[in-house]
């Protein structure tokens, strides 16, 4: 690493306690402090001019805020008509053939709802019959997309290429969510028979099961965090997971209650911080920034510091805190990409066995805790 990026990443990482409250941070210097003083972890802020620091970035941090961009304001108050739009319209929005990845769905256990935009080929079916709704969501679609194909280009510097440029090309399967978390989101049947579940929850001896919310009531205090599962059913939330993503974009409305982890089980919050958005590597990014030759699949030695690992994260809305929106965006190659190969071994013969987008998004469907959505991609 050159001394000028390396001298450019200290700033960045010290410029999060800089934005402290100058208090706090001479207590976080001074050695014999309570650690029930310091503040929770930061997410670095990266600025839009300094896009090539992202690489060095994540290999510290399991994401981080990009400030100074370009992008529109995000499309809250779309999210917000959607959303909150009479059940009969929200209806209309549901996708006849069930897919996981378009229209309006929802989680009443978890007191969340949303609605996925997909603009394969320009599609506008499944969207709010409105002009502005239109125009204001494809603009921060599209514009969001060319930021985080930017993004993508800082892995593909100096002639190494990390991510194949094909995947680059087009939009990829790439959609945005518009979500909303509240008390209001609840099922009326909440403990009829018969009703759906809660994603991540499950019956086991006809008794409800809730694994899906590990931050249940979190709270940061003398330098760590607690976390009990008193009333973990009632908070709008959604379950720890990793996206299928090449690279996620967020931007949230207050109140907070998204938490993400890095490799060493760190948590950090994730508030809404103004004027940025926040950017996380999904699952793809793993094995495209692999070790060389290596495969995630076959060895943990396929990972080293430089890969680039999905960020798992959760959200759980602290008790009467409220309304939380959050515009997401997921860039990802097409269904059909190959995200990775390797060498296998079948009947005596080596071959190449080739592993799909597409493949990867069922597989995950089955690991409990980490599901993701994509049910028919
Ligand atoms: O609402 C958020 O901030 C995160 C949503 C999310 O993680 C997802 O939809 O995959
Ligand atoms: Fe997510």
């Amino acid at each position: 690493m050159s001394r000028r990026i390396a001298t450019q990443i200290k700033a960045l990482f010290s410029s999060s306690a800089s934005r402290r409250d100058k208090n706090d941070e001479l207590k976080a210097t001074d050695k014999t402090v309570d650690a029930g003083t310091l503040d929770p972890p930061a997410l670095p802020r990266v600025r839009y001019e300094d896009l090539h620091l992202i690489p060095q970035v994540l290999a510290a941090y399991p994401a981080f805020y990009l400030t100074d961009h370009p992008l529109p304001p995000p499309p809250f108050p779309q999210a917000r008509q959607l959303l909150t739009a009479p059940e009969s319209v929200k209806a209309t929005l549901i996708d006849k053939n069930k897919s996981t990845t378009r229209g309006y769905h929802h989680a009443k256990n978890s007191r969340r709802e949303w609605w996925d935009y997909s603009p394969e080929n320009g599609d506008t079916r499944l969207m709010l019959d409105d002009e502005e709704f239109q125009g204001a969501s494809t603009e921060y679609h599209d514009q969001s997309v060319e930021l985080l194909k930017q993004i993508c280009q800082q892995f593909n510097q100096n002639g190494d290429v990390a991510i194949p440029e094909e995947v680059l090309e087009n939009g990829g399967f790439t959609t945005m969510r518009y979500l909303r978390y509240s008390p209001d989101v609840f099922n009326e049947q909440q403990t009829a028979e018969g009703d759906i579940l809660a994603a991540g929850a499950s019956r086991l001896d006809g008794k409800k099961v809730d694994n899906a919310n590990p931050l249940a009531k979190i709270s940061f205090a003398k330098g760590e965090y607690t976390q009990s599962n008193d009333d973990s059913d009632d908070l709008p939330r959604i379950e720890a997971h990793t996206d299928l993503s090449l690279f996620t974009l967020i931007a949230a409305t207050e109140p907070s209650g998204l938490y993400m982890w890095n490799r060493r089980c760190g948590v950090f919050p994730a508030p809404p911080v103004e004027n940025a958005v926040l950017i996380m590597p999904g699952d793809c990014m793993a094995y495209y920034t692999a070790v060389k030759g290596m495969n995630p699949l076959d060895s943990l030695d396929a990972i080293s510091e430089k890969t680039v690992l999905p960020a798992a994260h959760a959200v759980v809305v602290p008790k009467e805190a409220g309304e939380r929106y959050s515009v997401v965006v997921f860039l990802r190659p097409d269904r059909d990409a190959v995200v990775s190969r390797r060498m296998v071994r079948r009947k005596g013969v080596e071959e190449v066995e080739e592993t799909a987008l597409w493949w990867l998004a069922t597989e995950k469907l089955e690991v409990e805790g980490r599901k993701c959505w994509l049910a028919d991609v």
